[in-house]
């Protein structure tokens, strides 16, 4: 008995190791099957490939790596879709999976510790704040109701720009017309003000002085969206943000910025701006009758997400129109068929309204090739994700971030011919749509997080340049030709020009 139990033991023996490793590694975790991607250096990961312009930075190593493509920021995880299949993948049928957005340094203290829309993680308080939104702001009702503004200050921009005898700087001329439109003045004076498009700041704060400031502030705001804080990517290191001084900027900003808000917030509370007689409720009203209401809604979130109108609202729009028309400059034989279509269909009525937009189907194709070719928000506003999911066969784990690059996807060879080039005619008998259904062309994002403010953004941009075709003849400033017209970007969440665009306007 004694001889066969041994026997058996040391026929067992060699099954010991196996039975060993098993059972060390019975607790461990499979090692995640990450998407390819550059290889990643101690400490800074791939920091330092991305440079001043990271959507093209990104694009460059999405041609080696694919469409799909994880790196490391630092300590943190990234992956990059490059393609519209991966960007259907995590937008589309991953939505709920990848629809938070990373806590981020400046956005945490700008946005109030998140209480706002647009950069506020996925949750309960997200919802309802942006369901607020779209009720009192976003909703065909509302954005009808401020067809009149947006008309007349379309109407005041054609009118500075004929005034004019020289060159005139067309950067600032939109700007001026989209921070109009966001901070629309009232009819009497300055203090009574009413109703602007979609919130209503009140003041004038684009007026001449205020306008400046306004205009500093939010240049600096943007600056600290794309700045280096240690924080965000060595959370050991975020103590150095003091030493670099980049908290003490976010804080000066941060108390600009709170100061502005304040002095909206007050006015709306003074109950005697509540009863001026010539104002409509807006939506600041509309927000602090929900705070009276004792729900959960406070002064912060209000700030927050009127921090999301001045940043997301106004340059936007100007700077879409402002990269088209110098598509268009460079291309003059597009500009003529968009000028032949817009002056033959509103004929001699003196100026395009809103209602003449639909009939205007080349100018719409000329607004999506300038959308493909100039991306606006090229990598959309930075996701996280929520949980585990599994695109194209790879592991993407939790609080991954995720960037959709769009100037990947608008010059991908194998969905658009040409794609260096600019030529809305591919658009003519083309099903493909912005408004976030055709993964193609997504210029204001997909999904649960898409912008808010598309339809009300797509009307500025149309009724902006319709007019601009229609009511001048377009030339480059004396000794200059096309080639010379500066294409390069500036670095912001939002991509500007480098350099305004200077024309001569003639009156036709
Ligand atoms: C041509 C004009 C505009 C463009 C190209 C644009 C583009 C975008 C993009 C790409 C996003 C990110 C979407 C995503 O993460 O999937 C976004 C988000 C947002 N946009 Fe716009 N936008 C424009 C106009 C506006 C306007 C006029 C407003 C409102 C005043 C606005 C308010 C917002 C807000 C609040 C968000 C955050 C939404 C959220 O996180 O839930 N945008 N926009």
């Amino acid at each position: 008995m004694a001889y066969s139990s041994i026997l058996s033991l040391l026929l067992l023996l060699p099954l010991l190791p196996l039975s060993l490793y098993l059972l060390l590694n019975r607790n461990k975790k499979k090692k995640p099957d990450l998407p390819p991607g550059p290889t990643n250096l101690p400490i800074v990961g791939s920091l330092h490939r991305l440079g001043l312009l990271p959507h093209h930075s990104l694009f460059a190593l999405s041609r080696k790596h694919g469409p799909l493509m994880h790196l490391k920021l630092g300590n943190v995880p990234v992956v990059v879709a490059s393609s519209a299949d991966t960007a259907r993948a995590f937008l589309k049928t991953h939505d709920l999976d990848c629809c938070s957005r990373p806590p981020l340094t400046s956005l945490d203290r700008l946005s109030y510790g998140f209480n706002d829309i647009a950069f506020s993680p996925y949750g309960g308080q997200w919802r309802e704040l942006r369901k607020v939104c779209i009720i009192e702001l976003f909703s065909s009702k509302k954005v009808l109701s401020f067809r009149p503004i947006r008309q007349e200050e379309v109407d005041r921009m054609v009118g500075s720009i004929a005034s004019q005898t020289d060159a005139v700087d067309l950067s600032e001329e939109l700007m001026s017309l989209a921070n109009h439109i966001t901070c629309r003045q009232g009819k009497q004076s300055n203090l009574h003000t009413y109703v602007t498009y979609m919130t209503a700041v009140g003041k004038r704060y684009y007026a001449p002085g205020e306008g400046s400031r306004l205009k500093r502030i939010l240049a600096e705001t943007e600056a600290l969206f794309m700045g280096f804080f240690f924080e965000d990517y060595f959370p050991l290191l975020g103590w150095l943000d003091r030493l670099t001084g980049m908290r003490a900027r976010l804080e000066r900003n941060f108390s600009e910025l709170d100061g502005l808000y304040q002095e909206v917030i007050d006015e709306h509370k003074d109950p005697a701006w509540r009863r001026e007689e010539d104002r409509e409720e807006d939506a600041i009203d509309a927000l602090l009758s929900i705070e009276r209401s004792g729900a959960n809604l406070t002064d912060e979130h209000i700030k927050g997400v009127l921090m999301n109108i001045f940043v997301a609202g106004s340059d936007t729009s100007s700077a879409s129109v402002e990269w088209t028309m110098a598509e268009l400059m460079r291309h003059p034989s597009v500009m003529k068929k968009a000028q032949e279509e817009v002056r033959s269909i509103v004929g001699k009525k003196g100026k395009v309204e809103e209602s003449d937009l639909d009939r205007l189907y080349y100018l719409k194709c000329v607004l999506k090739e300038g959308f493909r070719v100039h991306p606006i928000v090229p990598l959309l506003v930075q996701r996280e994700t929520i949980q585990h999911c599994r695109v194209n066969g790879y592991d993407i784990p939790a609080k991954t971030r995720l960037l959709v690059n769009m100037v990947a996807i608008g010059r991908d060879a194998s969905v658009w011919e040409r794609p260096e080039e600019f030529d809305p005619e591919r658009f003519v008998g083309s099903a493909i749509d912005i408004r976030g259904h055709d993964f193609e062309l997504i210029p204001f994002g997909a999904g649960r997080r898409i912008c808010p403010g598309m339809g009300v953004g797509i009307l500025v941009v149309e009724l902006a340049l319709a007019n601009l075709l229609y009511s001048f003849d377009w030339e480059l400033p004396e000794g200059t030709t096309k080639e010379d017209i500066d294409m390069s970007e500036a670095p912001g969440i939002t991509v500007h020009r480098k350099s305004h665009l200077r024309l001569v306007a003639k009156r036709v």
